[in-house]
């Protein structure tokens, strides 16, 4: 019998300057696991245990889990592609938190699809993969953005193309900057978060956002880390969505008045990140915020980096 195991790291989407455009991974400093896991097992037929910190968060039944889903989604891909699939046994380790800004769906979407992938032999390349993870990312927030799935499937940083190949590109990653990531336990919906913005940007807003992405990537290949820096400021979402994040102009001028480079939303929140380039105002940044951002038990705070591998797997036969 052969056992696929497979795991997807958190991710930063939008990162304030690239809304749905820009993200990246993330890695916990202490080592600790921030992302999905799955074990895939040869079996007589389909099913799935989902297991884990935050499974009980989760639809109870099996059909309402994305994962049900992107099994089904990846089966008819191999029957179109004239390839057989055999049944197989799915265990969800969900530790990421539901609607959290840390791309919790994204997590347990690139999990299953590169296992699936894995277990059978890297039927699909990269770029199917992309377009099958962004399909699925879209049935559950509304529309498809790949800032989290992209991120989370190949680690870094990544900008999305808007073609179809390549979806995304990698930018560079400042090695010396920690992310401090804060979830504050609450629960936001992407879908309710992305329908509270408004339709149109005023041309002053679009006007930013084309010159902040423009900078960001051309300093980002200069080495320019305080240019870079210095246009992380979200025009587009963060003055709609800050009122549903109890505490954030606190937490923002707590980070920005000790030492945080960048402020923002991870995400469509609750979860807030502060960039640092020290070790101990990031650290001091993460125990403040675990101390005035968190609302409940299941809040956390972590410093971390950009990893520059996204998902893994590893596989036993027995
Ligand atoms: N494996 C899964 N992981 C996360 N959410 C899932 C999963 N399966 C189903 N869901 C549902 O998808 C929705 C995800 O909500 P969303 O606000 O998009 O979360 P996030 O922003 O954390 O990805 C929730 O309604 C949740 O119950
Ligand atoms: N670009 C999306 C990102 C949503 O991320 P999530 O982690 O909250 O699912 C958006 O801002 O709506």
């Amino acid at each position: 019998m052969k056992t696929t195991r497979a795991y997807a790291p958190a991710s930063i989407g939008n990162i304030s300057l690239g809304f749905d455009v820009l993200g990246a991974a993330l890695q916990p400093l202490d080592g600790s696991l921030l992302g999905d896991e799955v074990i895939i097992s040869d079996a007589d037929e389909f099913g799935l245990t989902v297991a884990g910190v935050f499974a009980h968060k989760l639809p109870a039944n099996p059909d309402e889990n994305i994962v049900t889903d992107c099994y089904r989604y990846f089966s008819k891909a191999m029957l179109a592609k004239g390839l057989n699939i055999t049944p197989i046994h799915i265990t969800l380790l969900k530790s990421l938190p539901i609607g959290s800004g840390l791309g919790s769906s994204a997590s347990s979407i690139v999990a299953a699809f590169h296992g699936l992938n894995e277990h059978f032999g890297q039927p699909f390349d990269q770029t199917t993969m992309l377009t099958m993870m962004g399909e699925l990312e879209g049935q559950i927030s509304g529309s498809i953005h790949y800032d989290n799935v992209a991120p989370c499937y190949l680690g870094g940083m990544t900008l999305m193309t808007g073609q179809d190949d390549p979806v995304t590109v990698s930018l560079p990653v400042v090695k010396s900057w920690y992310w401090v990531t804060c979830y504050s336990g609450i629960s936001v919906s992407t879908s309710a978060a992305r329908n509270i913005l408004p339709n149109a940007v005023p041309l002053k807003d679009t006007l930013t956002f084309g010159r902040q992405l423009g900078i960001f990537v051309h300093a980002l290949h200069t080495d320019d880390y305080a240019m870079a820096a210095s246009v992380m400021q979200d025009v587009i979402a963060e003055p709609y969505r800050k009122s549903l994040l109890p505490a954030f102009d606190e937490a923002r001028d707590y980070s920005m008045a000790n030492g945080a480079l960048a402020f923002g939303i991870s995400g469509s929140g609750p979860t807030v990140f502060a960039v640092c380039d020290d070790y101990r105002q990031a650290n001091d940044i993460s125990n403040w915020l675990s101390e005035h951002y968190i609302q409940n038990e299941d809040g956390f705070s972590h410093v971390c980096r950009i990893p520059a591998q996204g998902a893994g797997s590893q596989q036993e036969q027995e």
